[in-house]
C-alpha cells in the first residue's frame, strides 16, 4: 500500500473580501475527511481550490501539499487528484472497458487481465465489451470509480458521490467506495449532507459554518 497524505495549510478563502472558508487539515493515508456545512457555506469552493479549478472570483490564500508537493499554484491535471462527482459520467463513445482504460498510466493500458480483474472488483465480469448507455445507475457508478483508482490518483474528492442513488444502493456504494479508498491508502476529502455517509466514513467531520 501506498502511503498518500494531504495536508491543507491556513486556507482562507474570500468573496467580494469577505471569509467565506478558513480550513487547516491534515488528511493520512487511506482516511476520510468528511466536510458537511449548509448551501452556500462553501463546500464546493474548498473542493474547487484543492482540485486547481477555483474561479477568478474568489480571493485564496493558504496551501496544499500533496505527499510534501506544494501543488497549490499547479494546473489541474497536474495535481495527481481524482475527483468523484453526483453523477457517474461515462464516456459514451468508448465501452466499458475503454472507460477504465481512459487515464490508466500508459504501462499498463496494454493489458488486458488488469481491467478485468478490475471489473470483477466491482461485480462486473465480461461487462467489458458493453455500451455504458446499457448499465444501470449503480453499475455505472461502480466503473467510475473504478475508472478513478486506475487512475492512479494520490488523493481523492467526492462531491457527494451517492446523493442520486436509492437508500439500498447508496450502503452498497458507500461501502464498496471506502473500501476500496482505505485499501489503495488514498486520502479522501467527501462532501455531503447524509450523517449516514460521515458515520460510514469513519473520519473526521468538519462542519462549515458561513
Ligand atoms: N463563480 C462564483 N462567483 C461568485 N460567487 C460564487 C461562485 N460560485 C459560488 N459562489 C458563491 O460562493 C458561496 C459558496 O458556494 P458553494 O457552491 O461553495 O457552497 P456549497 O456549500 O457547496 O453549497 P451547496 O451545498 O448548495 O452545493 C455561495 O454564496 C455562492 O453563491
Amino acid at each position: 500500500m501506498t502511503h498518500h497524505h494531504l495536508e491543507i495549510d491556513s486556507l482562507r478563502i474570500a468573496l467580494d473580501g469577505t471569509v467565506l472558508l478558513e480550513l487547516d487539515a491534515h488528511i493520512g493515508p487511506g482516511e476520510i475527511l468528511t466536510v458537511m456545512g449548509p448551501s452556500g457555506s462553501g463546500k464546493s469552493t474548498l473542493l474547487a481550490w484543492l482540485a486547481g479549478f477555483l474561479a477568478g472570483d474568489f480571493e485564496a490564500c493558504g496551501h496544499a501539499h500533496l505527499d510534501g508537493r506544494d501543488i497549490t499554484h499547479l494546473p489541474a491535471e497536474r495535481r495527481g487528484i481524482g475527483l468523484l462527482f453526483q453523477d457517474p459520467l461515462l464516456f459514451p463513445h468508448l465501452s466499458v472497458a475503454g472507460n477504465l482504460r481512459f487515464g490508466m498510466p500508459r504501462a499498463t493500458r496494454d493489458k488486458p487481465r488488469q481491467v478485468e480483474t478490475a471489473l470483477e472488483q466491482i461485480g462486473l465480469a465480461g461487462f467489458g465489451d458493453r455500451d455504458p448507455a446499457t448499465l444501470s445507475g449503480g453499475q455505472k457508478a461502480r466503473v467510475a470509480l473504478m475508472r478513478l483508482l486506475l487512475s492512479r490518483p494520490c488523493a481523492v474528492l467526492l462531491d457527494e458521490p451517492f446523493s442520486k442513488l436509492d437508500t439500498h444502493l447508496r450502503q452498497e456504494m458507500r461501502q464498496l467506495v471506502f473500501t476500496q479508498l482505505r485499501q489503495a491508502g488514498l486520502p479522501s476529502l467527501l462532501i455531503t449532507h447524509d450523517r449516514d455517509d460521515a458515520a460510514a466514513a469513519g473520519g473526521e467531520v468538519i462542519e462549515l459554518t458561513h
